[in-house]
């Protein structure tokens, strides 16, 4: 998957070289780009920003260098994420599905926002998508770009070791995870569920849908409503 990120601030997409992500660019899996948005400024001070129209507080990012940018990169397939406070709201589902792009290239807001015109002319070129990690406001889209590549990132072929690992996780089948347990089997008093250590695989499946029905049912009932059509009798039984 090739990515191309376009920010103001690109040293904060330093953690993105960091660990999995760190991997998956090494291995090929991710073919990551940071390009720096003033790049695509021509005066001395490298202006990304101006009044917006109407009045009103703040800064809105001038439409021209996101134009010369995006000119750089976006072709028919690519998909152009915008973060913003009013984009569709980021979770596992759509990771998945932006993890089967070809191309993906975001487009960090700061200040007030991108002027509307940039993203109205990206989608006369490809898809263009807002994107929101949740109901709050950050200072920019920077960190929704860390949030949502290390989602997707994950899923790509190959990057994590053991793929089943993504079949056992939260949100993977709908449900919260069941909670998990290591060495050692006492810890300051508190010991280690035995069924976990009974060494019976149907028994500890069990358990452990059990659980992970029991923790969604507690803590994430919303969750559970979604994937209430997908649970058999014996789930039933355990709620
Ligand atoms: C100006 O660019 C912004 C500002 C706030 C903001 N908040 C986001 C969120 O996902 O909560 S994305 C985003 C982008």
């Amino acid at each position: 998957m090739r990515v191309d990120v376009f920010t103001i601030f690109p040293d904060y997409l330093a953690p993105l070289e960091l660990s999995l992500i760190g991997k998956a660019r090494g291995t090929g899996a991710l073919d990551l780009r940071a390009t720096d948005l003033r790049d695509f400024t021509h005066d001395v001070h490298r202006t990304v920003d101006d009044t917006p129209y109407g009045g009103g507080p703040g800064m809105v990012m001038r439409p021209e260098p996101w134009g010369q940018a995006l000119d750089t990169v976006l072709t028919p397939s690519s998909l152009l994420l915008v973060p913003s406070p009013a984009g569709r709201r980021f979770d596992q589902a759509m990771a998945h599905e932006l993890a089967l792009e070809e191309h993906l290239v975001f487009a960090c807001g700061r200040y007030e926002g991108i002027d509307q015109r940039v993203l109205s002319h990206a989608s006369g070129v490809c898809r263009v998508q807002e994107v929101s990690l949740g109901d709050y406001v950050l200072f920019g889209g920077e960190v929704a770009v860390l949030v949502v590549l290390e989602a997707v990132t994950r899923l790509l072929p190959g990057v994590l070791g053991n793929a089943d690992s993504l079949l056992e996780e939260s949100h993977a089948a709908g449900l919260l995870e069941a909670p998990m347990y290591t060495k050692p089997a006492e810890w300051r008093g508190h010991g280690v569920p035995e069924i976990l250590r009974s060494g019976d695989h149907a028994k500890i499946a069990r358990w452990r849908r059990d659980q992970a029905l029991l923790r969604t049912a507690q803590q994430r009932p919303d969750l559970l409503k979604q994937c209430y059509d997908t649970l058999d009798k014996r789930d039933l039984a355990t709620l």
